[in-house]
């Protein structure tokens, strides 16, 4: 199935896709059914791949990319290429992501993590010069389909930068603020003057929230205060804070530590096991032992948007089957 975002493919122009706008695209619903079924897994063994690109002329297997696991993938690519104008970021990527757990997306620089990343919610949308092949399922459906609803995806599927992006508003209202846009919510004069239910239903979701993403602690007797007097480390908590008020079951995050001091670090990593008890979290990192730490199964993208190797995090660390993986995780290259 072939599915096109191009509007405008006149240069490869370089835009980051507007941050905020995860938040903005985010509304309230609910969904984390848990699945028992069989254990399953993407079989590629009957393409033969002598693909060779990147550090070396290493013949990569296609079993390498085969990952088993008990139950059905939350999240999945099929043959997924992505072009930015004539550069093709991302090649024929198949993989199947397991719900509740933690998946971390690694590889040098260019690889195409965030790529593959922002495919998952359809944040390249707003890339103009990005042209999309393939499929990518959340839920069993095609996500590139006809007619999807982008803002209950991406409320579903919820994105966390590299970079703090609080808006310069309350810690509550930031919260606060996915629900309050899409209604669930209301904030208009009526329910203000007459909800109080409204009043103890925000400041019970806000809570919830602050405490899920460890913050609340830090912050619960300054609520009304801006959102940007907050650390760095404060900051990218509240953001994962507002990305759990719209109730997502995948959360997505790009690089979320990296511009963190260590100890903000630590935080944000376990953090991150924690909320991989209840929802499906994909990290992209290059930090190697950050993903080492914190992730259950590990996908390595290579130089010229490949997947070279997928699978439980301790094999891939500790005896991968490509040459390149191993040479990658233990530091020779990237
Ligand atoms: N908005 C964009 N416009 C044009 N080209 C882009 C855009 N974003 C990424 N690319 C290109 O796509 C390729 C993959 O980039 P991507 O950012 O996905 O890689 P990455 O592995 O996440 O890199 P890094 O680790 O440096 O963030 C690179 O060649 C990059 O220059």
């Amino acid at each position: 199935m072939t599915n096109s975002t191009v509007t405008d493919d006149t240069a490869a122009e370089r835009i980051d896709p507007d941050e905020t706008a995860a938040a903005d695209d985010a509304t309230a619903a609910d969904g984390t059914a848990s699945r028992t079924e069989p254990t399953t897994a993407i079989d590629q063994s009957a393409t033969a791949d002598t693909t060779t690109t990147g550090e070396s002329e290493e013949r990569t297997d296609p079993a390498w990319r085969t990952y088993s696991f008990p139950g059905d993938p939350v999240l999945s690519a099929e043959s997924l290429d992505v072009w930015y104008g004539d550069d093709h970021a991302l090649r024929d990527i198949s993989i199947e992501i397991p719900e509740r757990s933690v998946t971390a997306l690694i590889g040098p620089s260019g690889c195409g993590k965030s790529t593959f990343l922002r495919c998952l919610n359809r944040m390249n949308d707003r890339i103009k010069s990005a042209r999309i092949e393939g499929t990518v399922s959340f839920d069993g459906e095609n996500v590139y389909a006809d007619g999807t609803n982008l803002v209950e995806l991406r409320k579903r599927v919820g994105m966390v930068f590299q970079h703090p992006n609080p808006f310069p508003k309350s810690i509550r209202a930031n919260v606060a603020y996915g629900p309050r846009k899409h209604g669930d919510i209301e904030r208009g004069l009526v329910p203000k003057l007459l909800g109080r239910d409204e009043r103890e239903k925000e400041d019970e979701l806000v809570e919830r929230c602050l405490r899920d993403a460890a913050l609340w602690d830090e912050v619960k007797d300054r609520l009304d205060d801006n959102a940007l007097g907050l650390s760095g480390g404060q900051q990218q908590r509240l953001c994962i804070a507002r990305c759990l008020a719209t109730d997502p079951e995948v959360i997505l995050m790009d690089e979320p530590a990296s511009a963190l001091d260590p100890i903000a670090t630590a935080k944000i990593e376990d953090l991150i096991e924690e909320l991989a008890e209840e929802y499906t979290v994909v990290v992209v990192t290059h930090n190697m032992q950050q993903a080492a730490r914190v992730s259950d199964q590990t996908a390595v993208f290579l130089t010229g948007g490949e997947l070279v190797e997928y699978g439980d995090t301790d094999q891939i660390f500790e005896n991968p089957e490509s040459q390149r993986v191993e040479d990658y995780v233990t530091g020779k290259f990237g």
